[in-house]
């Protein structure tokens, strides 16, 4: 299944340097993994925002809450969910 998810991070400017250094590396090290996994299929930064939109493909609902919830930087973030389905003028979708 294919999800859209918008991420917006807001990190408190009062957060501790380590606390806020180590919850980044441990953010990126987790997204990578999911991405050589190929659940995290794509990020990309949305141009001048602290957001990225980013492409899933999971068995279900329940596996990108997983994923979602267990995000290090998940305390710090809203988070949009869009399920996707195919477009009907997709042309590689024959
Ligand atoms: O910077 C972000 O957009 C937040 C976040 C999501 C994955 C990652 O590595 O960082």
């Amino acid at each position: 299944m294919l999800f859209a998810v918008k991420m917006d991070v807001a990190l408190p400017q009062d957060l501790d340097a380590d606390v806020r250094a180590d919850t980044l590396a441990r953010e990126k090290a987790y997204s990578q993994q999911l991405q050589r996994d190929g659940e995290w299929v794509s990020i990309w930064r949305i141009v001048g925002q602290y957001s990225n939109l980013s492409i899933f493909d999971v068995r279900d609902n329940e596996r990108l809450h997983e994923i979602l919830w267990n995000l290090p930087l998940f305390p710090y973030m809203n988070i949009e969910v869009s399920p996707l389905a195919q477009h009907p003028s997709d042309i590689s979708a024959v």
